[in-house]
């Protein structure tokens, strides 16, 4: 497998060095991807980056994945319109850790000579003087030079101006690079389209401190077809992290990428071979409404990320909400997943006391909870069958509930028709 190939055909190579070729193909070559702790969770738009090191990895090569310890404590200007907020060392510190377990997860560590590594710049940064920095790293590199990059240029000519610590971001990245040439001959560096400048310093800092040659390939920034921004649903960013974005979201997140999108992404988020995704492409054209690419890629990149025993559990609650799975697949979820399963849905609280004599139906549904405005079209659609209690249908207006009821001793599920529901907990 080539690399460089791989990621063309893929529709993800943005920009590449001249010589990066070639010094890949000449045998192993170690190369690098930072990620900075901004959050204490990486989101889908780092999956790329990802992506691109486990191709590199599958090619042969051995990566190493960078956690910014320090970077982080200083901000990348790169794409941002105004200075950011310096983060705490203690979230810095938690968001680190999160990083870098989830880092862990999907590189093999373990494949002899070209074993992942991963490393975190805080470690040769921490006891960087000022004075040295200076001296061994800004000596090198001009402020002409430094002021031409597009992440100091749109700042400095827009009307928020820049610190100079986001102005040093640069040369901090740039010496991870060289740091990372010249004690662990590490030649390349990769990242988003974004990093093109950050990379760039790197490699000419290499030339100008010792003379010496390192190679730059970035990655196209993904993109909808419809225009808006990747990532994002009116939810907030879709996190890897499965307790700020449950897997059943992040399923759906996947499930729910239009035609257009899904042929492009089955590329960039799976390892799935050319002449599948094509045959997947020919069944979906055939049959858009069997939305195969999608599901191929929603459970591709679900098992990747959160493992087979939480893609079976996704699957199975959107069953749950849209299909036959009787209620007491609830039991089977923690309150969080619980939660999650019915973000989005109208939910209510009542007194658990409320409960413990029975209640009726009528008073449940259209005075302590408002899944009815009234008692009278309660009434009138308990008697016409379309509504249920915990998936069972309500038989009669004289019902009553009690804390029998309960599911996981907190959660009733009403149900209007079959797809409007309510999730009623009571404390
Ligand atoms: N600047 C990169 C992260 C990074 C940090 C340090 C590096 O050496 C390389 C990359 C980003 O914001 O995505």
């Amino acid at each position: 497998m080539n690399f460089v190939e791989e990621l063309r055909w893929r529709g993800m190579l943005h920009d590449i060095m001249p010589g990066t070729e070639d010094i890949l193909n000449k045998g192993m070559v170690s190369g690098y991807i930072g990620f900075d702790p901004t959050a204490d969770s990486l989101h889908v738009g780092s999956l790329a980056q990802i992506m691109s090191l486990i191709h590199f990895q599958r090619a042969g090569h051995k990566p190493f994945a960078l956690i910014g310890g320090a970077t982080g404590m200083v901000g990348d200007p790169s794409g941002k319109s105004a200075e950011r907020n310096l983060l705490s060392e203690d979230t810095l510190q938690h968001n680190l850790q999160g990083i870098k377990s989830q880092l862990e997860r999907f590189l093999d560590f373990d494949s002899g000579a070209n074993s992942a590594q991963m490393v975190n710049n805080y470690d040769w940064f921490k006891d960087f003087t000022f004075l040295n920095f200076i001296r061994d790293v800004g000596k090198h590199i001009t402020v002409n030079y430094m002021m031409a990059k597009d992440s100091v240029k749109n700042r400095i000519n827009g009307d928020t101006g820049m610190s100079f610590t986001e102005f040093t971001y640069q040369l901090v990245q740039g010496y991870d690079f060289y740091y990372l040439w010249k004690n662990h001959n590490c030649v390349l560096q990769m990242g988003g389209s974004d990093q093109w400048g950050n990379i760039v310093t790197g490699t000419e800092l290499i030339r100008r401190k010792d003379a010496g040659e390192a190679y730059a390939l970035t990655t196209q920034l993904i993109k909808k077809a419809d225009g808006t921004k990747f990532g994002k649903t009116e939810g907030g960013n879709i996190w890897l992290d499965a307790e700020k974005t449950s897997p059943y979201k992040f399923y759906q997140f996947w499930l729910n990428t239009s035609d257009e999108d899904a042929k492009s992404y089955i590329r960039i988020f799976t390892l799935f071979e050319k002449e599948i995704i094509e045959s997947l492409e020919a069944e979906q054209d055939a049959a858009p409404h069997t939305r195969v690419l999608q599901k191929a890629l929603a459970k591709d990149i679900t098992i990747r990320v959160h493992g087979e025993a939480e893609y079976e559990k996704a699957i199975k609650s959107s069953e749950f909400l849209f299909g036959n799975i009787g209620i007491e697949f609830l039991n089977e979820l923690n309150d969080a997943e619980v939660l999650g399963l019915f973000e989005g849905v109208p939910n209510f609280t009542i007194k658990l006391s409320d409960l413990q004599a029975g209640l009726n139906v009528v008073d449940l549904l259209a005075s302590h909870t408002a899944v009815f405005p009234s008692k009278g079209e309660a009434k009138k659609m308990i008697q016409g069958g379309g509504t249920a209690i915990n998936k069972v249908k309500i038989a009669s207006a004289d019902d009553s509930y009690s804390v029998d009821a309960l599911i996981n001793g907190k959660y009733l599920v009403a149900q209007k028709g079959k797809k409007n529901y309510f999730l009623i907990i009571a404390e």
